[in-house]
């Protein structure tokens, strides 16, 4: 389909850091008719409430960016939740766009539907070729089954329901709740808060998890959001679609570069009873590449950008229990 600036755009969980980056990047470029609701007002686990929202809202496009996350001790602590809630949310979706014929889909995923050991980069053909990574494992099965119910919809009703993996994300409005948020925020807001606290001269130490080894890739928010828009205006074609920068840095490293930022010059402490996780999950992008997309932020330029948005919202963060 060709989006108009009026076609009715439902994007579920718009005030989630994905969701509301959408919101944004949709509204800049003029979409007027952009439809919302907050998990209060519509929790997308209750069929019967998503069935009377979609027959009372008719939405045109759907972007899923409606999810239980959580990083690598939240996805470990919790392996009901993050499987469940997440199938619960995603086939209420896609099973009530499917019916009230919704014309294009966009589900997203995350690049931990990959075997834990696939060769690297990552390419979509790596889809269930092995095992999981126990972390996150339950998370990835209920992404592996939205990828998989898309491709249903697409290969048996010739529908427009498609997939994209972002690869590890970052950006305004994340998660810096330090029991719960992935590692970016969470070394932002450490680091903040050791330079701030000195002793006897010297700022605090903070302590990371894992080894520091394990190499990862990250994407700036609002980069993905050009890439759901892209994904939404041209014909991509087929179902699954990585959505990375095809870079990869050492958790190690990324605390480096962060310390710097942050100017941080305490000691960091690495603790190696928290997991590692997957030891590379480096995305094979060339397909989007292909297809005319391509990340623009820099990674120094997203953290700044980050940090200086965590200095401007930190106060909201003040009742998170650490
Ligand atoms: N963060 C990452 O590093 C990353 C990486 C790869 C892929 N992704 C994918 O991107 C998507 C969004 O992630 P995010 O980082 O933006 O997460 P987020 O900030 O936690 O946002 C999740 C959103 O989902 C909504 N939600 C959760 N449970 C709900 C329910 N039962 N009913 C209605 N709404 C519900 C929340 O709504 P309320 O705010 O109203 O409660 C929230 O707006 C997810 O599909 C995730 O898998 C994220
Ligand atoms: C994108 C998401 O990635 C998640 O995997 P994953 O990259 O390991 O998740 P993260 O929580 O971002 O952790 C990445 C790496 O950073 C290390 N790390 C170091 N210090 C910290 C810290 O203070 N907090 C956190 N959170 N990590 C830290 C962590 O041990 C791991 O090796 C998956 O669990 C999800 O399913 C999802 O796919």
């Amino acid at each position: 389909m060709n989006p108009k600036l009026n076609t009715r755009i439902y994007i579920a969980g718009h005030r989630g850091m994905v969701g509301s980056a959408i919101w944004r990047a949709l509204e800049a470029k003029g979409y007027s008719n952009l439809i919302g609701t907050s998990s209060s007002e519509l929790d997308l686990r209750n069929q019967a409430a998503v069935h009377d929202f979609f027959t009372n809202e008719k939405p045109e496009v759907v972007i899923d960016a409606a999810a239980r996350v959580g990083g690598i001790l939240a996805n470990a602590s919790f392996p009901y939740q993050f499987l469940m809630e997440n199938m619960q949310i995603q086939n209420n979706l896609i099973d009530e766009a499917l019916k009230l014929d919704v014309q294009k889909f966009i589900f997203l995923g995350s690049s931990c539907i990959y075997p834990k050991l696939a060769p690297q980069p990552l390419k979509e053909d790596y889809l269930l070729t092995g095992p999981l990574e126990p972390t996150n494992e339950w998370y990835a099965v209920a992404k592996i089954t939205g990828v998989k119910t898309c491709e249903a919809i697409r290969k048996q009703f010739g529908k427009d329901f498609s997939s994209l993996m972002p690869t590890n994300l970052y950006g305004p409005f994340d998660n810096f709740d330090l029991n719960t948020s992935h590692v970016l925020p969470a070394m932002i807001r450490k680091l903040h808060e050791a330079k701030q606290s000195t002793v006897d001269g010297q700022q605090s130490t903070v302590t990371l998890w894992g080894t520091g080894s394990p190499m990862r890739e990250f994407l700036f928010v609002e980069d993905l959001a050009e890439a759901v828009i892209f994904a939404l205006e041209n014909n991509l074609g087929d179902n699954l679609y990585n959505v990375g920068t095809g870079e990869d840095l050492s958790i190690k490293d990324l605390a480096l570069l962060i310390q710097k930022i942050v100017g941080h010059t305490g000691e960091i402490i690495w603790d190696s009873s928290k997991p590692d996780g997957t030891p590379r999950k480096l995305m094979d992008v060339s397909k989007m590449t292909q297809a005319g997309w391509k990340a623009k932020t820099g990674l120094e330029e997203g953290i700044r950008k980050t940090y200086a948005w965590f200095l401007k919202n930190q106060e909201n963060f003040k009742e998170v229990k650490i």
